[in-house]
């Protein structure tokens, strides 16, 4: 059972359940279940958001859909992620947790690449019922762009403040965000960021989505406007995602202030 009665948003990053090293749709099939498992033991009240890894960034990169409209593009983007989104669904479910996969593309609509409004009484009724709405970064109309690319990085604070979440956290394949010496740094705020901020960059694969410095920016854009700390730590590393979930702090933290 997990700590507390709040809600909790958690993405597993692409880089985890999927080879972001790997040209196209290479999933990590023996990862997906093993963190379908470690779900599975804490699943009430839970909102999962998964990464695109190599089943969305080559495509997105290769139509170029963060410059230009490209329709068809879009398309084989958005119907390259919803297959591992139909992968994911199914091996929580295999695990035993009630998992619905929901495709940003049919409830959001984005505005210069921000989310401008998500459909979100379906979401609300599925935790109040039970069920774990497993969302992922995505293609979504844009109503200045035509579509944009919607990252799970933006899907999470988002779904948090609206959804009034107690924790949120962002598995991906590193400790955590590391310093110059590849140190994990424990906590980062608003006052040391400016300090922090020559660390992190991009990801080191293919990626159109900022990698870590585009985690670190969504956290400390919600720490703002809330005072939910957030947990950026390695899902890669078995134990982890359990952990998390049962209420450890881990990885580094992102908060308003030094606490
Ligand atoms: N200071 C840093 N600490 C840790 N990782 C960093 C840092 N700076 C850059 N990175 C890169 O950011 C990557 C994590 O971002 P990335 O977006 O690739 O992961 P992901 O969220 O798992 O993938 P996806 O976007 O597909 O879900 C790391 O693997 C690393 O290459
Ligand atoms: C590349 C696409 C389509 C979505 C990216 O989502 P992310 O992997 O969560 O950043």
């Amino acid at each position: 059972m997990k700590k507390g009665q709040g809600i909790t948003v958690l993405k597993i990053g692409g880089s985890v359940i999927t080879d972001k090293g790997k040209n196209e749709g290479a999933a990590r099939y023996e990862e997906i279940e093993r963190i379908a498992r470690e779900i599975s033991e804490f699943d009430t009240g839970l909102v999962i958001v998964h990464g695109a890894g190599s089943f969305g960034h080559p495509q997105a990169k290769r139509y170029e859909l963060n410059g230009k409209f490209d329709p068809r593009g879009s398309i084989i983007t958005h119907l390259s992620v919803k297959d591992l989104n139909k992968l994911v669904v199914s091996y929580l479910n295999d695990a035993g947790v009630n998992a619905i996969g929901i495709h940003p593309m049919n409830c959001v609509v984005s505005d210069d690449a921000r989310i401008k409004s998500m459909f979100l009484a379906h979401i609300q009724e599925m935790i109040d019922r039970g069920f774990v709405p497993v969302l992922h970064g995505d293609v979504v109309m844009d109503e200045r762009l035509g579509t944009s690319v919607l990252s799970g990085d933006q899907i999470v604070p988002y779904l948090a403040f609206k959804l009034k979440a107690e924790r949120i956290g962002i598995g991906s394949a590193a400790e955590g965000v590391l310093d110059g010496s590849g140190k994990t740094i424990g906590r980062i705020t608003p006052d040391n960021f400016d300090q922090i901020k020559q660390f992190i960059s991009g990801s080191a694969n293919t990626d159109v989505t900022g990698g870590m410095l585009g985690k670190v920016l969504e956290l400390l854009n919600l720490s703002e406007s809330s005072n939910i700390t957030s947990y950026i730590f390695n899902a890669g590393q078995a134990g982890n995602v359990s952990g998390f979930l049962s209420g450890e702090d881990i990885g580094t933290a992102i908060s308003k202030a030094e606490y």
